[in-house]
């Protein structure tokens, strides 16, 4: 499939509308997880729909000292990769077509969330995200709007802006696409020597040890619920005389209490993996390392239920990479 090019509102404007359009939102350097995105998007407006991708590097949402001048632009691979991909169109319209009376008065403000992690990092961001994201919305009008898990904080707060302002376009959430050995795929890869990427990796690295922790806690909270019962069991196995077995059933009672874990000891897992690829050469510098409520981002407490986001962000050389993983916290001694 060839997706068309189109470069300003009028071109965009004057295409017939047909079925439902789902579009995909991105800043070129078109990659896998931006085909997984468009394919999600080509099933929400089915064969008799449209998928338009857009792509913007959107000024306003870099700061100064940020990548705005060296960030990748490849439209012709993006055109192609999007039409391989299922889209109909890519709009991808100069910064004059989209703030043509210069930098924007009137703004978008992100609030309290986007003021944390990524935006306590980066201030500003998250205002001239959602500014551009309002504007692209207002432009191609789609029915669905699709991003990536990936950027777990800019999703949460367009679904913010969405409800909070009565936009009515349906929100879809894509999980990450990863490459084989867990790094999160990025157009930002790109920037990455080889030893930079090995050390790169600690990114996801240091996720999958929070996850893998987590599921070890899980799995021990579940044995914990079956202490009472395997404590009675061995008492009966005793007072029948069959003396190993009631030895083996106490051992198994003897479950660790899981209440010395919970969120606490998964930040603590994925940060021995950072604190070691800070050591690493080239090293890893972390900016962050959270786990945090998705409905606003702040740290969860260690009596948290519901889905949680460990999330981190770190720079390797001059390229700063960020990652998360959703995480659901049951209550003690109840499954997840
Ligand atoms: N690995 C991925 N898996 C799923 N979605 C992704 C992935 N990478 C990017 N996306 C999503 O694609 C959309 C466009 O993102 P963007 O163009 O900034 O790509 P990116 O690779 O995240 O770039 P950058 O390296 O600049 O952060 C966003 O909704 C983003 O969350
Ligand atoms: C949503 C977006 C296209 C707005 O510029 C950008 O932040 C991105 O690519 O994630
Ligand atoms: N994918 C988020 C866009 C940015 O880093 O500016």
């Amino acid at each position: 499939m060839t997706a068309a090019l189109l470069s300003t509102a009028t071109e965009l404007h004057a295409r017939e509308r047909r079925g439902r359009r789902a579009v995909v939102m991105t800043m070129g350097a078109l990659h896998e997880g931006h085909a997984t995105l468009i394919r999600a998007a080509r099933e929400i407006a089915g064969p008799h729909g449209e998928v338009v991708v857009t792509v913007f590097v959107n000024p306003l949402q870099f700061g100064a000292g940020e990548d705005l001048d060296r960030y990748p632009r490849t439209l012709d691979a993006d055109v192609r990769l999007a039409g391989r991909a299922g889209a109909d169109a890519v709009f991808a319209p100069s910064v004059d077509e989209v703030y043509p009376g210069g930098d924007p008065q009137v703004r978008i403000s992100a609030g309290p969330m986007g003021e944390r992690l990524e935006g306590a990092s980066r201030p500003g961001h998250f205002d001239g995200v959602l500014t551009v994201v309002a504007k692209l919305l207002h432009l191609t009008r789609p029915d669905a709007a699709l991003f990536g898990q990936k950027d777990a904080q800019q999703l949460a707060l367009v679904r913010r802006m969405v409800r909070d302002l009565n936009f009515g376009i349906e929100i879809v959430a894509v999980p990450t696409a990863r490459e084989a050995d867990g790094l999160a795929l990025s157009s930002r890869n790109r920037y990455l020597s080889a030893a930079e990427r090995r050390t790169a990796l600690a990114l996801s690295g240091a996720l999958f040890a929070g996850r893998d922790r987590h599921a070890a806690q899980q799995a021990l909270a579940a044995r914990a619920r079956e202490v009472p019962a395997t404590h009675a069991r061995a008492e009966a196995l005793d007072r029948l005389g069959e003396s190993r077995a009631a030895a083996d059933a106490h051992a198994v009672a003897q479950a660790p209490d899981p209440r010395g874990g919970g969120p606490a000891a998964v930040r603590a897992a994925a940060r021995l993996v950072l604190d070691d690829a800070a050591r690493a050469v080239p090293p890893l510098e972390l900016d962050y390392l959270a786990l945090v409520d998705p409905s606003d981002f702040t740290e969860i407490g260690e009596d948290f239920t519901g889905e949680a986001v460990l999330a981190v962000a770190a720079r390797v050389g001059t390229t700063r990479l960020i990652d998360n993983l959703p995480l659901t916290f049951g209550p003690l001694g109840a499954a997840s």
